[in-house]
């Protein structure tokens, strides 16, 4: 997979891909906001794993900044230009709030703007990159949210997970796969920022990110397009398909 470019690289999950990819010998673009802490991160990994890696501070929801980011992707490494990313892994979000009559509606755009559009340009660029070389992966971060009915957020993970599936069904025979990854709750910076207290949520719920990660990545090397970790999860995302959608509304109301 070469090189792998990596947005939300400065915590959580995507923090987790640059260190996973970075020990199974991947040159690694790392993408976030505070760019602080990318330098930090770049200079532990660079040290420790031996990777070459480049820090492309970026915020998603700037669109000036994501388009520095699809030049980033454009990159073909000829003319000695830099190494053409392998493997794009679409992994910045938040949460945006759960119910939509009380959020702002800056918040509600910003959620869309970083999951959605940020996301969908940047697979494009790195499409039309890889598509002509004949290899790639593009691993696109949705949630098990996308089977609820639960604000902006869910439904733009359910536009992640659905762009997803459409996008590997037109990759097919090129070359380059699309996958898309489905967490459940998992222990990372993403509810203290959002204000979600980590105990309303009970303890079997809770993944760690290296599992989470750790599948990920295996399901992108196998080319499965949507990759749900853990049985429960599994188990969860198979009720929810299967489940009337007054029961999906219903689960969506208690979020
Ligand atoms: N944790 C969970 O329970 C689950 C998370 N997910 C999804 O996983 C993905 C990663 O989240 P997670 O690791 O949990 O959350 P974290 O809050 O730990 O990390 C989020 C990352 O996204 C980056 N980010 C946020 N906003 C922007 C922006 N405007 N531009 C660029 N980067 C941005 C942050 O960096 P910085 O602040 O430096 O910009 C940070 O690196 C998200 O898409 C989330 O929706 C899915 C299911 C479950
Ligand atoms: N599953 C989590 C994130 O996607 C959540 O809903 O908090």
């Amino acid at each position: 997979m070469g090189t792998a470019l990596i947005t939300g690289a400065s915590a959580g999950l995507g923090l987790e891909f640059a260190w996973q990819l970075a020990a199974a010998r991947h040159d690694l673009v790392l993408v976030a906001r505070n760019e602080e802490r990318l330098n930090q991160i770049a200079e532990n990994i660079r040290t420790v794993a031996g990777v070459e890696v480049e820090v492309l501070p970026a915020d998603l929801a700037v669109p000036d900044d994501v388009e520095r980011v699809a030049d980033r992707l454009a990159a073909t490494g000829a003319h000695e230009g830099p190494a053409p990313v392998g493997l794009l892994v679409n992994n910045a979000g938040f949460a945006t709030p759960g119910d939509f009559t009380r959020g702002r509606a800056s918040s509600e755009l910003r959620g869309i703007d970083v999951m959605i559009r940020a996301l969908v340009r940047l697979s494009h660029a790195a499409v039309h990159q890889m598509v002509p070389r004949g290899r790639g992966a593009i691993l696109n971060v949705a949630s098990v949210a996308a089977l609820t009915a639960g604000g902006t957020y869910a439904a733009a993970k359910a536009y992640v997970r659905s762009f997803t599936e459409g996008l590997a069904v037109d990759l097919k025979g090129t070359g380059v796969t699309a996958t898309v990854l489905c967490p459940g709750f998992t222990h990372t910076e993403f509810h203290e920022r959002a204000g979600i207290p980590e105990t309303a949520i009970p303890d079997w719920a809770w993944l760690d990110a290296p599992p989470v990660v750790k599948q990920a990545l295996a399901d992108v090397r196998r080319g499965v397009v949507i990759s749900t970790p853990s049985v429960r999860y599994k188990v969860a995302s198979a009720l929810l398909r299967a489940a009337p959608r007054w029961a999906v509304r219903a689960v969506g109301k208690v979020r």
